[in-house]
């Protein structure tokens, strides 16, 4: 059986009387790919958020693999293996993508010791993976500020993957993306299934098809259902849930 990465166990949040996220309960396998789902308003980004340390859970517990995270500070659950790319970009604009993902793959917290230093042959593999990982290969030598939006945001995701998290956290990883950008962006993450174990919360259903194994759809802070794409494209609950807002297309 394979191990479980991530487990929320009856996750709640209220904020000053409104609960947000009620309780909430739901297991990532190692190595799996699951899609948080849910109109707008449903508890994705706060669901995150609580994972993440960002925010404070009013109860429930959060374990990566068996160590319970639940309220802890930000800094430590990062550091526990909780990897979060938020939509706006923190690249090092005036360096390479590869100067990027060096230092991102760096334990030194100075940017410049890391640069100064040079690096095992171990870290330039890893770098070089990363790079044909995220497609940013021809790009290597490239100042990041001359990135295009699509290419920035897959350095940072680079950048992220490179530090090797337990857990992956996306929100929204193709928002403002043209829509090649999109396919490219599927590609990649469809790449890290398997390596990684990821949650991304995403809208667009014509991207979400091309990248879920597993959706779990957010309702209202509930879990509403759970599923392959097909199961939950014909749920009706689901459909109904969506109506109100966009509906699933
Ligand atoms: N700090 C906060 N204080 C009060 N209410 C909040 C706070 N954060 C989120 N909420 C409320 O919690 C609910 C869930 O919000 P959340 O942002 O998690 O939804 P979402 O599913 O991510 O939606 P979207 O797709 O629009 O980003 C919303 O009604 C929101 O207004």
């Amino acid at each position: 059986m394979a191990k479980i990465a991530l487990t929320i166990d009856g996750l709640s949040v209220d904020f000053g009387g409104f609960r947000a996220v009620n309780n909430v309960g739901m297991t990532v396998e190692d190595g799996e790919l699951r899609v948080l789902l849910g109109a707008n308003g449903a508890g994705k980004t706060t669901l995150m958020d609580l994972i993440s340390g960002k925010t404070h859970s009013t109860k429930g517990k959060v374990f990566v693999y068996d160590r319970e995270i639940t309220n802890w500070p930000e800094h430590r659950i990062a550091r526990s293996g909780i990897g979060r790319k938020f939509q706006i970009p923190s690249i090092f604009r005036e360096l390479t993508v590869r100067q990027n993902l060096e230092v991102a793959n760096c334990r030194n917290p100075s940017v410049l010791a890391n640069l100064r230093f040079g690096f095992s042959r171990t870290e330039a593999d890893r770098v070089d993976e990363v790079l044909l990982l995220t497609g940013l290969a021809g790009e290597q030598n490239l100042m990041a500020a001359y990135l295009s939006h699509g290419q920035t945001q897959w350095l940072e995701l680079g950048m992220l993957i490179v530090q090797d998290p337990k857990v992956v956290l996306l929100d929204e990883p193709t928002a403002g993306m043209t829509q090649a950008e999109t396919r490219k962006t599927a590609q990649i993450i469809n790449n890290l299934k398997g390596r990684h174990t990821i949650l991304v919360v995403e809208h667009d259903m014509g991207f979400v098809r091309e990248i879920a194994e597993r959706i779990t759809v957010l309702h209202l802070g509930e879990v509403l259902a759970e599923g392959c794409v097909e199961d939950i494209e014909q749920n009706p609950k689901v459909r109904e849930a969506y109506l109100g807002s966009k509906g699933i297309s």
